[in-house]
């Protein structure tokens, strides 16, 4: 067994009390081994989002375990949990969340100016393809780039994990597979565990660990032998 990532034990969350109480996550134990792509899939309001939240310490679970390698997420401080995130975890989101009134350069260096071990911006944005554009402002970027952008300034400061929440949701198949490629290359290139949250089951396909969540829990989990290009990806 590789060395994971993350490491959850009956890990549950409860939102609300009394009888308005949501069981969003219904004691969920898991592995995510380092350096893998991982697919999440599920129905709406199976408790993706939620997992992701606790994982990327943007949450905190009801009780059980979740550890991130050796380090009990669950045992730290607010503060200590806030260091967490800075230094190992990168977020891409459905919508790209891009300063409007600063450049694609200015929108990486928000987040290298605050990093430990930062990336040049420039070679962030180059690795996403869109080195020739650093000076264009979002507006003047489609939806797709946009993304490309979003997914620069989540790994410019080289997390070890990114996690991203629905990535081609808001974008058209042939937009959605460039961001794919560029999730499959920088998992490639720097080793990132990448987390993917998504409605497009086909998706599974790229990723060599599927996790089917339904309910608030793990239903399966595939291994996946035989990994296509996000090329081969139809939704
Ligand atoms: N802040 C909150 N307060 C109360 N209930 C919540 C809150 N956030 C999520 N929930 C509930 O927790 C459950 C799991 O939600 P979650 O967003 O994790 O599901 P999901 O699988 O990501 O759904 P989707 O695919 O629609 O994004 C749902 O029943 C949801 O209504």
């Amino acid at each position: 067994m590789p060395d994971s990532t993350y490491t959850t034990r009956n890990l549950r969350k409860i939102y609300g009390e009394g009888p308005a109480a949501v069981q969003a996550l219904r004691g969920v134990s898991l592995e995510i081994p380092e350096g893998e792509i991982v697919v999440l899939l599920g129905p709406s309001g199976s408790g993706k989002s939620t997992l992701l939240n606790i994982l990327g310490g943007l949450d905190r679970g009801t009780d059980g375990e979740v550890f991130f390698r050796d380090r009990d997420l669950a045992a730290m401080s607010d503060k200590e949990l806030t260091r967490y995130r800075r230094d190992h975890v990168g977020f891409v989101f459905q919508f790209y969340n891009l300063m409007p009134s600063l450049t694609a350069r200015e929108n990486v260096e928000l987040v290298t100016e605050i990093s430990r071990d930062p990336m040049d911006p420039g070679a962030a944005l180059a690795l996403v393809g869109l080195d020739k554009r650093a000076d264009h402002f979002p507006a003047q970027l489609s939806g797709g780039e946009q993304q490309r952008v979003a997914i620069a300034r989540a790994l410019a400061k080289q997390p070890d994990v990114l996690f991203c929440d629905e990535p081609t949701g808001a974008l058209d198949s042939t937009t959605g597979r460039a961001v794919l490629h560029v999730l499959r290359e920088v998992n490639e290139k720097m080793g990132t565990t990448v987390l993917i949250v998504t409605h497009a089951a086909a998706q599974a396909g790229m990723a060599d660990r599927v996790i089917h969540f339904a309910d608030g829990d793990v239903r399966e989990v595939v291994v996946n032998t035989a990994k296509c290009s996000p090329d081969d990806i139809e939704w």
